[in-house]
């Protein structure tokens, strides 16, 4: 989804028709008139009336955008207050007039950049009005930058807070985000430019509340047939960012003179030559659909775990409850576990345990302690047929729910061992020979630091 960023000054529906038709699907729309400040008895100067749109289209389409002119941490004290005063009047008229039509539209308004990297009073008076914000999201922009030391240059900038702090984004954010009580409705729009930090300091921001990408129009090479693209680097970032769905702003005027009818490389109906007049930025918008549409399908693996992304799940009690048939189906996704390691492991034990001239005489006993619905069973006695050994699987199973026809351990549980299986396996020990073997023979749990802002909010630390 492409938003489309447009100037003070210019003829709201107009622009809003053009841009739709041209196929995009916002448009960031300054608020309140850009030269207007407070004075005593004075009533905020909406660009627009809100009766200008309907209320759909204002709600669904209009992503509205603050003063410019706002700095809340300026030296200057009635700049300050004039700039306190007009922010809560923008969103205050933002919520209202945004908000007509359905209230459970969740609507968005677009946030300056701090103005520096103190941002204390900023902060404070965003978090002030994040507090009385329901179905609203602040999307605060930020610059994606951080100057890259090089690593004997690293202690050096280590040791200058000040310098890191500056030139970090990520650092500014996070200070933000951490005055705003880390509020789940205060997002993040990047500012994109031609220069990209390293793929670790991008790497970052897929943690974060990332909900658009603000391409300045500048930051676009120029193709052989002098249409607007972009870097290696820039079409990586925006394809996770696709995965993520964030949504991309083309902001600034165009700066490719081409026909953007000629330039259409996204294929869409509404592009057929001739039937529209174009907006001056689609072939960036064309440019950005083709590299959508251009992305691979996600693996089987990974569509089938996008749903479980950034939620918390507790852990299960399978010893205690009887899983249902669609948990057991989610265990036996996993490919890796079946079929890479406990395949693998069971078939090295067979070679291992009898062998090549005591493949007819010798048949190995092997019992699946939890056999649930027999994906361990089926690894099992295709790892014989691979190695070419008998083998004979007892699965043993207490919840009757998990239909299996052999009776033959997977007791990991999400942490290793809360599925109680040391008490378990030590039930079933007395039928292993005193030379059988467990697999697996010993558990470690590992501990992956991660930053993922959804979940911290979740746990409410
Ligand atoms: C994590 S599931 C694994 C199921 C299956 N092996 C798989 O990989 O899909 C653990 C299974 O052990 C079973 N189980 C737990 N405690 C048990 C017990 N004391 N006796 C028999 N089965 C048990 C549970 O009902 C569950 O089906």
């Amino acid at each position: 989804m492409e938003v489309l960023d447009f100037p003070a000054g210019e003829c709201l529906p107009a622009v809003l028709n053009q841009s739709l038709s041209s196929g995009f699907d916002f448009l960031l729309s300054p608020l309140v008139d850009p030269t207007y400040r407070p004075t005593p008895g004075a009533v905020l100067p909406v660009s627009a009336s809100d009766l200008i749109l309907g209320p759909s289209q204002w709600s669904s389409h209009i992503v509205g955008k603050l003063s410019e002119w706002i700095d809340l941490d300026a030296e200057d004290e009635q700049l300050r207050l004039d700039s306190e005063l007009t922010l809560k009047q923008e969103v205050a008229w933002a919520s209202l007039s945004l908000q007509v039509s359905n209230s459970m539209t969740t609507l968005h308004v677009f946030f300056l950049p701090p103005k520096r990297s103190s941002c204390g009073n900023y902060a404070r008076v965003v978090n002030q009005i994040l507090q009385g914000l329901t179905n609203m999201q602040l999307w605060l922009r930020l610059p994606l930058e951080k100057s890259e030391p090089m690593d004997d240059d690293h202690d050096k900038v280590k040791n200058n807070d000040h310098m890191n702090e500056m030139e970090d984004s990520w650092e500014l954010w996070n200070a933000f985000r951490l005055l705003c009580d880390h509020s789940s409705q205060l997002c993040v729009a990047l500012d994109i430019s031609s220069t990209l930090p390293s793929i670790n300091s991008l790497e970052r921001w897929f943690g974060e509340p990332v909900r658009a990408a603000i391409l300045q129009t500048n930051a676009f090479l120029t193709n052989a047939r002098g249409y607007p693209c972009l870097s290696k680097r820039h079409q990586k970032l925006l394809t996770g960012f696709f995965n993520h769905s964030v949504q991309v702003i083309i902001s600034g005027r165009s700066k490719h003179d081409v026909s953007p009818v000629e330039g259409v490389l996204s294929g869409d109906e509404n592009h057929t030559e001739g039937t529209l007049i174009q907006h001056s930025l689609s072939p960036y918008l064309n440019y950005i659909s083709y590299l959508y549409q251009r992305m691979d399908p996600l693996p089987e693996q990974e569509r089938f775990e996008i749903n479980y992304r950034d939620f918390l799940q507790s852990p299960l009690q399978p010893l205690m409850d009887n899983l249902e048939a669609q948990t057991y189906e989610t265990f036996e996704k996993d490919i890796v576990k079946y079929t890479q390691q406990y395949q693998r492991a069971v078939a090295k034990a067979l070679v291992d345990r009898v062998p090549d001239d005591a493949v007819s005489t010798t048949k190995t006993v092997l019992m699946v302690v939890g056999a649930g619905r027999g994906p361990l069973v089926r690894a099992s006695l295709q790892a014989a047929e691979e190695t070419g050994r008998k083998l004979k699987v007892y699965a043993v199973e207490k919840n009757p729910n998990a239909v299996i026809t052999i009776h033959v351990s997977e007791l990991l549980g999400s942490f290793g061992d809360n599925e109680l299986s040391p008490e378990c396996l030590d039930g079933a020990q007395r039928f292993l020979k005193p030379d059988g073997i467990s697999i697996p023979s010993s558990y470690t749990s590992f501990i992956q630091p991660i930053t993922a802002s959804k979940l911290h909010n979740d746990v409410g630390v």
